[in-house]
């Protein structure tokens, strides 16, 4: 259904970042508000989408982290932040962030060989976050379970299939100057 979802991408307000169309929807920036009975709704589907054999549940700074608050509270299994700022603990993993319009470090803490992860996050367009994260935690030895991400736009996941890797999303959507439009979403 994502019945709300798809409502409220269709109204999301466009901003322009440079040549970058950027959209600006509650489950990817919580701006405007973000309405639990979407929350709710977007994480119950996440959770019919996926195998249940996770230990720990993965997000990234800043906007995975409600998707996996929900999906933590729901499923009982902690979750893990990637964070932008470094910590200095022992085992830290320092992995760079491109995305179409922003550049950055990520940290990795508290993940090890043998954990078995669902990496869930809010947003893919150019799949550069996630590329970084995938070679980071395979280098760790880390199992990735599932990679679920609720929007997606550009050629990101077309991407990350080539080189083997498999994104599940809720919605496929164009942005142009003029809104945002739906082209694929999961029933
Ligand atoms: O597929 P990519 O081109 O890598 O872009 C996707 C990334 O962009 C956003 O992160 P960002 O850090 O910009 O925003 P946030 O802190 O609001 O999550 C989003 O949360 C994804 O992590
Ligand atoms: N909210 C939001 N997050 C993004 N992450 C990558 N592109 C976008 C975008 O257009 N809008």
């Amino acid at each position: 259904m994502l019945k709300i979802l798809r409502e409220s991408l269709l109204n999301a307000p466009i901003v322009h970042r440079g040549k970058y169309h950027y959209f600006i929807h509650p489950i990817s920036d919580g701006v405007p508000r973000l309405e639990p009975e979407l929350l709710q709704e977007v994480t119950d589907h996440i959770l019919g989408m996926v195998s249940r054999d996770f230990d720990k549940i993965i997000a990234i700074e800043a906007m995975g982290i409600p998707l996996a608050t929900a999906i933590s509270m729901k499923t009982g299994v902690p979750f893990c932040i990637i964070r932008k700022r470094p910590y200095g603990l022992e085992g830290e993993i320092k992995l760079s962030q491109e995305t179409g319009y922003s550049k950055g470090e990520l940290y990795i803490n508290d993940i090890s060989e043998g954990d078995r992860v669902l990496i869930v996050d809010d947003v893919i367009s150019t799949g550069g976050t996630l590329v970084a994260l995938m070679s980071a935690l395979k280098g760790v030895g880390a199992t990735v379970t599932d990679t679920i991400v609720v929007i997606e736009r550009g050629d990101g996941v077309s991407r990350l299939k080539e080189m083997g890797i498999d994104v599940k999303t809720l919605v496929r959507i164009d942005v142009t100057e003029k809104g945002v439009s739906i082209e694929d979403i999961h029933e």
